[in-house]
């Protein structure tokens, strides 16, 4: 043990300052994964099928050669944010100008999300949320304290999140995207552990269901019912149905189609109570009474501070802070829940926590 040779007080102001430190420096870790990505180096390292030195991965990425050492700084970061592990390998070859340590990088099991042909990957989600226009708003929260917009992005950009992407191609298209590989990863789950909740149903409403990853899902796994991505038009515009699956392209501030059931996968957490009780109370309209099977289905995040683990605590408040920062939302606890469900005059709800962070709430008239 190191005994230290500066008083109490120096001691706890040089734990401060390391304190601040790390957390100006938070955004190197997203960024480095970002640089990781962007490399396609969890796709190289996988492709390899055996640790992989830095020279083979410098070789690998035709990285400019008087840049090797730097990437060999890079996976230092990866690895102790746990996204690579070094495996010790065969010995390093004469001459090789690699570090020295005759190991080779491997990936570390979350590594396995972001491989690019990975089913369930997360790569287009962490591309969309780190994209500038994305981070762009971040820069501006003080201000917007002590202004009149509602949203730090539209303090950033002039305009909602919403717009935007209905007038910039590209934003609309990553975003897109990035909510198609969670339906994937999400519909993977309720298949398998909660495919129950659509039994029965003659038709289904995915509501703000994107580009239709997981209303395709519920079509093809229930062919005898009838599904329906309902978005705004410029996402549905020019997207082809099958024949249990069909677009329709609307606002759910207005309305939103008639169904047995509707789904709600990602929506609420985007809006205001208010917003969001406007929006329940279309839902309300357009199914059944509970006796004849009506319903609405949530799929989102219920915040439980008893949650425990520290990390898994920290990136809840992380997705408020997204949705304060780029929406109107907010995550919600049960008890935020329960409260717009009966303002908009629903009766009763029943959580399935399956999703890890998130679960599925059936909301019944
Ligand atoms: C966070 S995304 C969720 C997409 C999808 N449900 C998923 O989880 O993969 C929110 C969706 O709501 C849609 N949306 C936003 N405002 C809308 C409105 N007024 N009417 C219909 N859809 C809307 C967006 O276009 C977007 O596809």
């Amino acid at each position: 043990m190191v005994v230290p040779i500066v008083g109490e007080h120096e001691t706890e102001i040089l734990h401060a300052q390391t304190h601040i430190w790390n957390h100006i420096f938070s955004f190197i870790n997203s960024m480095s994964l970002k640089s990781a990505i962007q490399l396609n180096i969890p796709d190289i390292i996988h492709k390899h099928g055996k640790p992989m030195t830095l020279d083979e991965l410098a070789n690998a990425l035709s990285i400019n050669k008087s840049k090797i050492t730097h990437l060999r700084r890079l996976m230092r970061i990866l690895i102790h944010s746990g996204f690579f592990l070094k495996s010790a390998m065969i010995p390093l070859e004469k001459g090789s100008s690699a570090s020295g340590e005759g190991e080779g990088y491997v990936l570390a099991p979350p590594a396995r999300l972001l491989l690019k042909d990975e089913p369930l990957t997360v790569t287009p989600f962490l591309l969309a949320m780190l994209d500038p226009i994305l981070v762009k708003p971040w820069h501006h929260v003080s201000e917007w304290f002590s202004s009149d917009e509602p949203t730090p992005f539209e303090v950033a950009h002039g305009r909602t999140f919403w717009d935007y992407a209905g007038h910039e191609q590209r934003l609309n298209h990553f975003f897109n995207d990035a909510m198609a590989s969670d339906a994937k990863l999400v519909m993977s789950v309720v298949m398998k552990y909660s495919k129950d909740v659509f039994e029965g149903l003659n038709s289904i409403v995915d509501v703000g269901g994107g580009t239709g990853t997981v209303a395709k899902t519920i079509a093809k796994k229930f062919p005898n019912l009838q599904c329906t991505v309902f978005d705004l038009p410029h996402v549905v515009e020019g997207l082809e149905g099958s024949d249990n699956l069909s677009y329709v392209g609307g606002d759910f501030f207005v309305s939103v189609p008639l169904a047995d059931a509707l789904l709600l996968k990602w929506i609420l957490h985007d809006w205001s109570d208010e917003e969001s009780v406007k929006i329940l109370k279309k839902c309300k309209e357009a199914i059944p009474s509970k006796e004849k099977g009506g319903k609405v289905i949530i799929i989102d995040m219920m915040v439980d501070n008893k949650i425990g683990d520290d990390e898994s605590i920290e990136t809840q408040i992380f997705f408020d802070m997204l949705m304060m920062v780029l929406v109107t939302g907010r995550e919600r606890s049960e008890r935020g829940w329960a409260k717009i469900f009966f303002e908009a005059g629903f009766s009763d709800y029943k959580v399935t926590p399956i999703l890890g962070l998130r679960s599925l709430i059936e909301v019944y008239p």
